[in-house]
């Protein structure tokens, strides 16, 4: 099967866009070569790009899924389609789910409703512990051996040095990473919003950036002592960053991963008791976001994540205190970015994409994440002139909990192609 992608606007090394046509057979890249020019012949499919940026499909290292156990939040049908109609191509998914994915059946129950959905790559974390709750490991050989690419408690802080410093030695045994939620329970205690101003003015209770950086700090050292690759879970803080740049400058196997809304949102941008504004982390200082965008830039930290988190509007109708934390970020992502970093003139088109594509890629060893011949045909085209209004009354996921409606933004995903097949398309 032979596909042709023509006019796609590509970026080169050099961050220029060139106008190549794009030849995948196979569900892989075959060849790339200059727009018009002959290449290989019977196409059996065209699209027809029409000078439209086309990038490697996004990578997505920290989403959640929902399912099993949470389906009227999300499914792994929904939640693919919308990843796939954020250009994503790649997602991979959070054990936080009821039950817990911590045995090879429920790795196994993820990896065939992908399947199914057929839409995007999908790959699953397991949880460090069982059921998340920090007393006893799970099998990580077992979980790895049924397609766990990594092991993480997302949602909650693993408490224990001891059971952090053990679950390091046994993934390092066995080559695999350590993703981290990092959070110390002591300092958060029922906590909606940062510890500033906005606690101040509601009288809430604080998350200070403490809760945050000491559980960096301590795994930091327990990775130094184990060997093994330490990944952090949505950085949010100055602190944090500041103990992964040293990290990094002695040689410690960290990398890290901001979302968006740590980019784009301070504290003083909550407009009210809106949990629509409630996630964990939580929105910082404009201190700690302006931290964050420059720590992305110079590449303390790797990689871009959403951190999709959906809830359904009656959780969230729950009020400031009460809510779950968590935003929905697929069908945002990259618009948001583009138009505030991109068209701003902060960051050049190809830092944004490198962020979103090949750098999650180098971290986590997947093939996709580049545009050249042998590479998985995982493609996004984006019309980056397109204009349109958040509305999350149009939105794939299931989810509406979002701080960006009504934002206007440029840069929209209108076709989204995984293995050589056009998963989802703009009408
Ligand atoms: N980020 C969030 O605010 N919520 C996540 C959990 C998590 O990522 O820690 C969720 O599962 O809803
Ligand atoms: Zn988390
Ligand atoms: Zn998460």
């Amino acid at each position: 099967m032979l596909l042709k992608i023509i006019n796609a606007n590509v970026l080169d090394e050099s961050g220029q866009l060139q106008l190549k046509d794009i030849y995948v057979r196979d569900g892989m890249i075959a060849e790339i070569i200059d727009a018009g020019s002959q290449g290989q012949t019977n196409a059996e499919q065209i699209v027809d790009a029409d000078g439209k940026l086309v990038t490697p499909g996004f990578i997505d290292m920290h989403v959640h899924l929902r399912e099993p156990g949470y389906e009227h939040k999300e499914t792994i049908e929904t939640g693919s389609r919308s990843a796939a109609k954020g250009g994503f191509t790649t997602i991979a998914c959070m054990p936080n789910t009821r039950p817990v994915i911590d045995t090879p059946e429920t790795i196994e129950l993820v990896k065939s409703k992908a399947e199914e959905a057929g839409l995007v790559n999908v790959l699953p974390y397991a949880a460090i512990t069982k059921s998340e709750l920090g007393r006893e490991l799970t099998d990580f050989a077992a979980l790895k051996a049924a397609g766990a690419i990594g092991f993480t408690d997302d949602g909650v802080g693993v408490q224990s040095a001891q059971m952090m410093k053990d679950a390091m030695a046994l993934a390092e045994s066995l080559g695999m990473p350590i993703i981290a939620h990092c959070e110390d329970n002591s300092l958060v205690e029922g906590a909606p919003v940062n510890e500033g101003e906005f606690a101040k003015r509601h009288g809430l209770k604080g998350i200070p950036n403490e809760s945050e950086a000491i559980h960096v700090g301590r795994d930091i050292l327990l990775a130094e002592a184990t060997g093994v690759h330490y990944h952090v879970c949505h950085v949010s803080t100055e602190q944090s960053i500041r103990l992964i740049r040293q990290a990094k400058e002695i040689g410690i196997r960290v990398t890290a991963e901001v979302c968006p809304h740590h980019l784009l949102l301070a504290e003083t941008d909550i407009p009210g008791l809106d949990a629509n504004w409630k996630m964990n982390p939580p929105l910082r200082s404009q201190r700690d976001v302006e931290a964050c965008i420059k720590a992305l830039e110079d590449g303390t930290i790797d990689m871009i994540v959403t951190d999709h988190a959906p809830h359904s509007e009656e959780e969230k109708a729950k009020g400031m205190q009460l809510a779950p934390f968590g935003i929905v970020g697929f069908e945002t992502a990259f618009p948001l970015l583009y138009t505030k970093f991109v068209l701003t003139g902060r960051w050049d088109l190809s830092l944004l994409v490198q962020r979103m594509t090949a750098d999650p890629a180098r971290v986590f060893g997947l093939s996709a994440g580049r545009l050249e011949p042998g590479a998985p045909a995982d493609l996004t085209i984006v019309d980056l002139d397109k204009e349109q209004e958040v509305d999350p009354s149009t939105f794939a996921s299931k989810g509406r909990n979002t701080p960006f409606g009504g934002w206007k933004l440029k840069g929209w995903p209108v076709a989204t192609i995984v293995g050589g097949k056009v998963v989802w398309q703009e009408q």
